[in-house]
């Protein structure tokens, strides 16, 4: 990419959680933005949304929307993604995209830029945005890895809005339901392309996205492949339940993981607390530790609670929020456009 004193945008997915995050934090963190260009589907071409002052009008995607787009934004779901991330490479834009569709293609770089953000020098044109659980596990994760990354034990206590604006809308939907008397409401949970749905107000579900073959989940067997390839340790051991909980912004991660060497509690917290854009948040008797409604509309990651394992003194247990719509999607990806930036010529 060429450098130049502002840049073209445009937004895939601008009508949608993810996409109305993309324009904000471009707003937010002051990025040097010519031109933006809104997209969507034809469902919602029309739409106003405002951007820096301005009410700008979405269009439905066609291929002439990237003529002259530096950097095009990703965020309508893995099928568009393979659709229009070849076009829109086509006619000279770089795509950072939100969606699953390429992440674990070899030839595409799947980046957190707190983490390897030397991974965006061989991108062929696009650049893959890990899930939203992955990357607030990996922010923590490499700050430590100078003690040996072994085997990672996760449980996720996921937000509903990692299933987009819909979902946010129905859990809101039954609670208000419950509410008024009506039992056993159910909506779009646990998936919202399924038949069978259930309840997620007052409820919990051991179930993100669809299940595989193996026995665990698209959401559980992205934490595994992504970590391992974000931070470039092909033998880490991942051990992943993923779960769904009736909050609408941020996920919340309960690691425990095993280093080659024996690691006390001072030593981690000491890396945590200089790590890039962590927020160490550890003081458990005056109630202080990370929590959903604390990582809203913030761009960090929040770790606490960081204990040893009983027994075992190669383990250090942690908890992990971020703001999924945030860091875990809009945040990550505007900063990547930012590193992409840096490195133009
Ligand atoms: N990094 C991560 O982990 C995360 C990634 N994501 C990714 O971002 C995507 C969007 O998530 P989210 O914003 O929460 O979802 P929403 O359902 O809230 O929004 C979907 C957006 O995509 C647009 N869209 C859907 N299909 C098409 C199409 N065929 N062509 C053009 N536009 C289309 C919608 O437009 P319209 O208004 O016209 O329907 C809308 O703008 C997810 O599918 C996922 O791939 C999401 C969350 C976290
Ligand atoms: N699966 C995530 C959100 C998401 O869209 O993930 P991905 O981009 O990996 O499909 C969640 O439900 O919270």
């Amino acid at each position: 990419m060429e450098r130049k004193d502002r840049y073209s945008f445009a937004v895939l997915g601008a009508t949608g959680a993810v996409g109305r995050r993309m324009l904000s934090t471009l707003e937010r963190r002051g990025v040097p933005v010519g031109e933006v260009r809104l997209l969507a589907s034809p469902r919602s071409a029309g739409t106003r949304i405002p951007f820096r002052g301005e009410e700008l009008v979405v269009e439905a995607v066609r291929p002439e929307s990237f003529d002259g787009v530096d950097i095009a934004l990703f965020s309508a779901g893995a099928a568009a993604s393979e659709e229009w991330a070849p076009v829109a490479v086509e006619r000279g834009a770089v795509v950072i995209d939100n969606s699953s569709a390429f992440r674990m293609h070899d030839d595409v770089p799947l980046v957190v830029p707190e983490v390897n953000p030397h991974a965006l020098a061989h991108h062929r044109g696009i650049i893959a945005n890990p899930n939203c659980s992955t990357i607030q596990l990996v922010v923590v994760l490499h700050a430590l890895r100078e003690f040996g990354l072994e085997h990672v034990t996760i449980s996720t206590y996921q937000a509903v809005s990692g299933m987009g604006q819909r979902a946010v809308d129905a859990l809101l939907e039954e609670v208000r339901r419950a509410e008024a008397g009506e039992r056993d409401v159910t909506t779009v949970f646990p998936v919202v392309k399924q038949d069978r749905h259930v309840p997620m107000a007052f409820n919990v579900i051991p179930q993100c996205d669809i299940f595989l073959d193996n026995g665990y989940t698209k959401e559980e067997m992205k934490l595994v492949n992504e970590s391992r390839k974000i931070l470039e340790i092909p033998s880490l051991r991942v051990t992943p339940t993923a779960v769904r909980v009736p909050v609408l912004y941020g996920h919340a991660e309960s690691v425990a993981v095993r280093f080659r060497d024996p690691v006390g509690v001072a030593e981690v917290r000491d890396r945590l607390a200089k790590a890039e854009n962590v927020v160490l948040v550890d003081d458990p008797a005056s109630a202080l530790y990370p929590h959903p409604r604390m990582a809203e509309d913030r761009g960090e990651t929040f770790v606490g609670r960081i204990r040893q394992d009983l027994e075992d003194p190669h383990t250090i247990l942690f908890f992990i929020v971020a703001d999924n719509l945030l860091k875990g999607a809009a945040w990550n990806a505007v900063q990547i456009a930012e590193k992409l930036m840096e490195m133009a010529r």
